[in-house]
């Protein structure tokens, strides 16, 4: 399904959660939604899965509106950090809602699942601890097997070899069958390998949307003498650029043989720098 996001603002009061957002996902991949805290994903979540509305702009999923759309709604599973369930249903109430509600639901897979991760069908919610919890929402968001599954951070409480299972699950679905996953996380150096595009929002705004092979590819890290560096960036569109005691580093859109041609010392840059450096708050801001 295509998603085009057109100048989406949302205020809450005085505060602006998104500025004018704009950017189009134009087929099934694993998204990675990248941003700090407050940056505003969890509100783009919401409106994209037709849970709140926007202020101002819109985003249309194949052309429509997903507020009120019942079809659409259909076709789209938000999994958030916690507070999915209502705490009196059990288990297997929840997956019963879940499969009536979703008409790509996989029971099979949904089995599977909650068999992995050792829960139990008859146990309410408000019992589970919050990794169980959270193991539930994975399952559940992975069994909806919804055209656009979003993951909010869906992992609290939840241990390494559980979030390597889900991982791992997660990418053995979308091989078999493509879909729409969006993904926000924290832990981006664990994730960053399942996504295939990344995009990165910073207040409201976004700073970066790019295929992941790409950025792996085309923005390097190169350090050296300032003179050096700054001939080798000339005409280039750079990220970020520091100077410390006659040395530069900087991150540049540019090909590491050429950098190297001039001497620099250049490495990759893992997509958590990225992030850090695209979202820095500015100083007195
Ligand atoms: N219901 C609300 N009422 C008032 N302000 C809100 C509400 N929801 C979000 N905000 C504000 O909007 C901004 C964006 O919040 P949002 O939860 O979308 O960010 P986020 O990127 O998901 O953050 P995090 O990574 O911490 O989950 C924040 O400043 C937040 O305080």
């Amino acid at each position: 399904m295509k998603i085009e996001v057109k100048e989406l603002t949302k205020r809450y009061g005085e505060k602006e959660a998104l500025s004018n957002l704009s950017f189009t996902l134009n087929e099934p991949k694993i998204y990675g939604l990248l941003g700090r805290n407050g940056a505003g994903k969890t509100t783009f979540m919401e409106i994209l899965a037709g849970q709140i509305t926007a202020t101002k702009g819109e985003v249309l999923i194949d052309g429509v509106r997903p507020f009120d759309n019942q079809r659409l709604i259909e076709s789209i599973c938000l999994i958030k950090e916690g507070n999915n369930f209502k705490k009196d249903l059990k288990i297997k109430h929840v997956l019963k809602i879940y499969s009536y509600f979703y008409p790509t639901w996989d029971q099979e897979l949904a089995d599977k699942l909650i068999d992995e991760y050792g829960l139990d069908r008859n146990a309410k919610i408000k019992t589970l601890s919050k990794g169980m919890e959270s193991a539930l929402g994975i399952s559940v968001g992975l069994a909806s097997k919804a055209p656009i599954t979003i993951f909010d951070e869906p992992y609290i409480g939840l241990d390494a070899p559980s979030r390597k299972k889900f991982y791992e699950i997660l990418l053995e679905e979308f091989q078999n069958e493509k879909r729409t996953i969006i993904f926000s996380t924290h832990l981006i150096d664990e994730v960053s390998l399942l996504f295939e595009e990344v995009l990165i929002i910073r207040e409201g705004k976004l700073v970066l949307q790019e295929e992941t092979d790409s950025l792996r590819q085309s923005i390097i890290s190169v350090s050296g003498p300032v003179d050096a560096v700054k001939t080798y960036i000339e005409n280039k569109e750079t990220l970020e650029i520091k100077q410390l005691a006659g040395m530069m580093n900087a991150y540049v859109y540019g090909e590491k043989e050429e950098a190297l041609e001039y001497g620099l010392d250049v490495e990759g840059v893992p997509i958590q720098e990225l992030m850090i450096h695209l979202t820095e708050r500015k100083r007195g801001a």
